[in-house]
């Protein structure tokens, strides 16, 4: 089997920084360098042989296809190190920089100058992004060391050496992988260690195999027999367990189909499609791509690199130009792309076994086994912003399919590579994804300028281009004469449509709010047909936006409570209902205020927003993805289209400022038919904005709020305030050594004796005082923590609980929770129940009760509300308390009123009653 190069330079060595891992040989190198400039700093760690490394063994999944180097996220670059292929041997290379820190290079996009930082969302360029790797140098060569210990999962391998003419791929292996996971095929993969030889030299000797079958569609795939597709396509859904079409992919599909029964003028529509979070969208603008790349005769199979061939002729007509891309796919965010690409390598990897082979293809094998893999396949590349930028043009010249890139990116690459613009002018289909997001107001700049490459007879009818950059590139290339393809189909995609649901609802301005419904709800198709530049007259628009453009699975709940009581309520939700959820706050310094509070409470927090490295973005999410308990931080950067398995919960910390923000945020839970919830918490401030939301979503009913054990708030404040004091203890020490650090650099650069004491004579005296006071901070904050940690470890008890007494007059039932297990594993005396569960009594409660209803626990006022009597309400909103609105809070400040009527001797509820009503 091959070994991918990329893959392998990805190794993370462990002993980066490590002293014993700078060899005599290494230092000599580095002198060797160094002696031509300036002695340079020493390197962290300078690998100088594969035993340097600390190897560890890995799995590559199937999605990311065949000797594909568009990164792993389970593993990191080794710092330095690179590795090339030379004279047909691959080997590694330290790059002539190694000694310098990676250089940053900030590109604000221009697009930033709009409100992307207001609302949280910061676009694809806001990043710092990493230097790229620079060309290796020759100083040093490494070479892999013999007892390699890559592995690749069997689907991949299978795929690999059935195409080479080994073992086909079996549907159950591929499936097995899918299903139970990477761990099982690591065990599987155990023992297939691949040396050197074998690793160049590709799969062993091709021997005799049966035929892989097509799949029998209507045995197989009854539901999808209806739609024409290729039978690798089958096969590839038939794995995925893809068994029918969603209602947006069978549409979607359709529409050529149905044109062509109705004769119409053009067979090949252009599509507008809306259709409800988590519904597919995904693969229904992909499948009719795949479909169209796999049974098209193509320079795919002639050339597996045409694009970079052609790359170097001057054209008059793109169109006469043969070209690999087929697609090119336009996502708002780095992550969304990433995401696509996966989705779409998934279902290609899928597809190899039934792949014909060509003359031309097989040629390839004598070549490299690979790149007949790579002729064959459907290659899917993605370019996004905070990778290297080196490594896409590399993936871009061996020759792309389906390109998905987020607009800064690939308009730097356009400006780098004339054979792009020739490609895009030349491909199929374009794709815009979360549509309505990308034309927003000029919100990419560079989605413009993608966007008038695809125009068709750009020298006449077009007035030209954006900026003085785009002028460059069309004149230095003379590309810009070159017309678009007239038979380009454009796709454009999105849950919400409606300009409406983009207002802005915090800013000044007209006071009433059209429904969608209202506003027709497709307000931005106008934008859009100005924008783009539809081959159909009449474009095919599948709409299948739910009543209140939210997903029909959703379920949505509040919890009403003052602004400093957030963190509280959202610690009490955390607790009481686990699962995998999503917080969305408004802003980034949100996120680090919230993140070590949490951290400290022993929540399993991640955070995510654009303000981390891309890096550090992808490892979040495969963290968050792979915990059933995590909790996500993030900013309005994961409120769109990414697909993350099974989050039950989704909690807007703060609310948006748009109702399209609700809507995308929201539907990162409830997808694919399954069911999930949508939390507000709401503090009195927002609840103008709240009902300007709710009320532009036509929805006019209160939400039913969930249930709340007050008589455990009190308990989670005091863990809150301890970690909240912790933090602050944290960051005055961390502030204090930072202080004391540059003021000894400084007198040291000055050559002055710094004595705080005031005694020179004694030469250490500084040094001692201000490691006292750091002494003095760590052991304040070591108490903090111990104090703390003792807190936590002392279960939540609901008011009447007894862990002693626990047949105890009120507690009864507990007896039962524990006998039964059906308490709550965290707070004692309640039963364990989901928040979709909850939601269903609370909105039960709500019908029998009328509006009035709330299913709070009736115990007696938490010491909390104390707060919330002394706070400074709005006058307003106070006043919209009215006593049908049964909100968390309004009950609070009811039970505090009670509270202190019978401040003592007075007897709480039933624990565990909450549920109940
Ligand atoms: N035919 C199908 N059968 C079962 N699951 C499917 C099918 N098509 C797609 N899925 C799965 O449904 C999930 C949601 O798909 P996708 O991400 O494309 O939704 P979306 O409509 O684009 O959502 P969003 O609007 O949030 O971007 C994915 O996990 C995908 O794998």
């Amino acid at each position: 089997m091959p070994l991918n190069p990329h893959a392998a330079a990805r190794l993370r060595s462990k002993k980066r920084g490590a002293p014993s891992t700078r060899t005599a040989s290494s230092s000599a190198s580095a002198s060797a360098t160094g002696s031509k400039a300036q002695p340079k700093a020493q390197p962290r760690f300078r690998p100088t042989a594969t035993k340097d490394l600390q190897w560890k063994r890995l799995v590559l999944p199937a999605e990311i296809g065949f000797d594909d180097d568009g990164g792993l996220l389970e593993v990191d670059e080794v710092e330095g190190v690179d590795v090339v292929v030379e004279d047909g041997r691959a080997v590694f290379k330290i790059r002539e920089d190694a000694d310098q820190p990676p250089a940053k290079k900030s590109r604000k996009g221009k697009a930033r100058a709009n409100n992307a930082d207001e609302e949280g969302f910061v676009d694809v360029n806001d990043v710092e992004e990493e230097g790229d790797a620079p060309a290796f140098a020759d100083d040093e060569e490494l070479t892999f060391q013999d007892d390699e210990e890559l592995s690749f999962p069997d689907e991949v391998a299978q795929a690999a050496e059935t195409d080479a003419g080994a073992e086909p791929v079996e549907a159950e292996a591929v499936q097995e992988e899918a299903n139970e996971g990477k761990e099982k095929a690591k065990a599987k993969a155990k023992g297939k260690k691949r040396s050197r030889d074998e690793a160049e030299a590709g799969p062993s000797a091709p021997q005799e195999h049966a035929p892989v079958e097509p799949v029998d569609v209507q045995a197989k795939l009854p539901e999808w027999a209806h739609i024409p597709l290729p039978n690798p396509l089958y096969r590839a859904l038939a794995e995925l367990k893809f068994t029918k079409p969603t209602a947006i992919q069978e549409r979607a599909l359709l529409v050529d189909t149905v044109a062509s029964s109705e004769s119409s003028a053009s067979t090949e529509r252009d599509i507008v499609g809306i259709a409800q979070t988590g519904s597919g969208k995904t693969l229904a603008y992909g499948l009719p791509i795949l479909s169209h790349i796999l049974s098209s005769p193509t320079p795919r199979d002639s050339s597996p690199a045409s694009s970079a061939s052609a790359a170097d002729n001057d054209d008059e007509d793109a169109a006469a130009q043969p070209s690999r891309l087929s697609a090119l796919i336009l996502c708002p965010t780095r992550e969304l792309a990433l995401q696509v690409r996966a989705s779409l390598a998934s279902l290609a990897v899928r597809t190899l076994p039934l792949l014909p082979s060509t003359p031309e293809i097989a040629a390839f094998a004598d070549e490299d086994p690979r790149k007949r893999v790579r002729g064959k396949l459907v290659q899917v590349v993605a370019l996004t912003g905070g990778m290297s930028i080196e490594k896409q043009k590399r993936q871009l010249q061996k020759g792309a399919d389906i390109i998905v890139a987020t607009p800064g990116r690939l308009w730097d690459l356009i400006g780098d590579m004339d054979s792009l613009v020739r490609d895009i002018k030349g491909m199929k289909f374009l794709v815009i994804d979360e549509a309505d997001r990308m034309i927003e107001n000029g919100h990419f700049a560079e989605l413009d300028n993608i966007v008038r490459l695809t125009r068709r007879g750009t020298a006449q009818g077009d007035t030209g281009f954006v900026n003085d950059f785009q002028s460059a590139v069309t004149s230095r290339s003379n590309l810009g004469l070159v017309n678009a393809r007239r038979d380009m189909r454009t796709f454009v995609f999105s849950a919400t449509m409606s300009r409406e649901l983009q207002r802005n609802l915090k800013r000044k301005g007209p006071k009433r709010f059209v429904p969608q419904s209202e506003a027709g709800g497709m307000s931005s198709l106008d934008d859009l047909l100005d924008t783009l530049d539809f081959r159909d007259t009449d474009p095919e628009i599948i709409d299948l936006s739910p009543e209140h453009g939210l997903v029909e699975t959703l379920r949505e709940c509040k919890v009403e409570c003052l602004q400093n009581e957030k963190d509280i309520y959202l610690y009490h939700f955390l607790l009481r209902y686990p699962g995998r959820t999503i917080v969305f706050l408004a802003s980034i310094d949100g996120i680090r205020r919230l993140n070590p509070l949490l951290e400290l409470l022993k929540v399993n927090v991640i955070p995510l927003h654009s303000g981390m490295q891309q890096r550090q973005r992808l490892k979040a999410l495969d963290k968050f993805k792979s915990s059933s308990d995590a909790v996500l931080l993030a900013t309005d950067v994961a409120a769109r289209g990414l697909d993350i398995p099974a989050v039950s919960h989704v909690v807007h910390y703060q609310l948006p400022r748009a109702a399209d923000t609700y809507v995308h945020r929201s539907g990162r839970t409830a997808r694919a038919g399954t069911e999930g919830l949508a939390l507000q918490i709401v503090a009195p401030e927002e609840k103008k904005v709240q009902r300007m939301l709710m009320a532009s979503l036509g929805k006019n009913t209160e939400l039913p709020a969930l249930p709340i054990d007050f008589s455990i708030l009190d308990q989670l404040k005091k863990r809150i305030d301890l970690a909240k004091e912790i933090d602050v203890a944290h960051h005055r020490a961390t502030k204090a050594a930072h202080d004391d650090k540059w003021l000894r650099d400084a007198a040291e650069a000055m050559e002055i004796d710094l004595d705080d004491e005031g005694d020179n004579s004694d030469p250490d005296a500084p040094r001692l005082s201000s490691r006292k006071k750091r002494s003095q901070s760590s052991g304040q904050i070591r108490g903090l923590r111990a104090q703390l940690d003792a807190l936590l470890r002392k279960p939540l008890m609901v008011r009447g609980a007894s862990a002693r007494y626990l047949t105890a007059r009120g507690t009864v039932g507990l007896v039962d929770q524990l006998v039964g297990g059906t308490g709550h594993a965290k707070i004692f005396g309640i039963q364990a129940s989901t928040a979709l569960e909850d939601h269903a009594s609370a909105t039960k409660g709500k019908k029998d009760k009328g509006s009035a209803a709330t299913p709070v626990q009736a115990v007696e006022a938490p010491a909390l509300v104390a707060d919330a009597d002394d706070a400074d309400e709005p006058e307003e909103v106070a006043g919209e308390e009215t006593a049908g609105d049964a909100s968390a809070l309004a009950q609070l400040q009811q039970q505090k009123k009670k509270g202190k009527a019978k401040r003592k001797g007075t007897k709480g509820g039933k624990p565990g009653q909450d549920k109940a009503e």
